[in-house]
């Protein structure tokens, strides 16, 4: 089956989370090759490494992934060994991919999590403290590190403007949680793109909440990022 619509792929019926999986991006800043998710770490996908740990969260009553529109079918024969799944066409864009798996996330299920597939070695831990801040009552909940780096603010020449406060500063991660009415107002609303889920519930005047993020939900974006996962990989095991 290519698409699941009817959503019957359900992990634990006692959970109340259902996860949507953006995977349906191309990986430019990685270099030339297959789409990002379905390039190798460890001689395994970057999205079955992400969906390994997303089923492994307890909560997690299903999870819908966002495929390359030409890899749906195969998307969904490589996860099924891994965890029942339903996979749609993403889109153009991440917020397109993410729409197009929430608009299958039934009705009935009150707390959705976005996780990039980029993502791939956020650890089911995450995804519980995530899932958790929305239940005690946040509408939408990022795991968030603090900034390292001093951080300059700098013209288009080079020119450094001033030093910023890092103090105020956090580096947000996936897996991001919402009510999923909230999630769904947001992503209704979004007239202009945004790079995160809860950047478009901001522009709703809603509150969102920071959590401790993971060293190990490190995105995948350029290929130094593959390196370090390969470790990071090692001591996860
Ligand atoms: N049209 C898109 C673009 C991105 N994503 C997903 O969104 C997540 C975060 O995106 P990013 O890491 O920026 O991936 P790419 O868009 O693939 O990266 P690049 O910009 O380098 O092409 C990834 O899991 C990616 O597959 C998606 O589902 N649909
Ligand atoms: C959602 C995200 O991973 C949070 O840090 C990030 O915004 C994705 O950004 P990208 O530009 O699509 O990599």
């Amino acid at each position: 089956m290519t698409d699941d619509r009817d959503v019957t792929a359900q992990l634990n019926a006692r959970g109340d989370v259902a996860v949507v999986v953006p995977a349906a991006g191309a990986g430019v800043r990685l270099g030339p090759g297959a789409p990002k998710a379905l390039r190798l770490l460890e001689g395994e996908p970057l999205l079955v490494h992400a969906i390994r740990r997303t089923a492994a969260a307890p909560s997690v009553r299903m999870i819908v992934v966002a495929a390359p529109p030409a890899e749906v079918e195969a998307v969904h024969d490589l996860l099924s060994p891994v965890a029942p799944v339903t996979v749609v066409a993403g889109g153009a864009e991440r917020q397109d991919s993410v729409a197009a798996a929430l608009a299958v996330v039934p009705d009935d299920v009150g707390i959705v999590l976005v996780h990039d597939a980029a993502r791939c070695l956020a650890p089911a831990e995450l995804f519980e403290r995530v899932a958790a801040a929305v239940r005690d009552g946040a509408d939408a909940v990022i795991p968030a590190l603090p900034v390292v780096d001093t951080i300059k603010e700098v013209a288009a020449d080079g020119t450094v403007l001033g030093t910023v406060d890092r103090s105020v500063l956090r580096a947000v991660q996936t897996p991001q949680g919402f009510r999923a009415g909230t999630l769904r107002a947001a992503h209704a609303a979004a007239a202009d793109s945004h790079t995160d889920d809860a950047g478009a519930v901001e522009k709703l005047g809603r509150p969102v909440l920071c959590v401790p993020g993971s060293d190990f939900a490190l995105k995948i974006t350029r290929p130094i990022d593959l390196a370090l996962a390969t470790h990071l990989l090692k001591l996860s095991e």
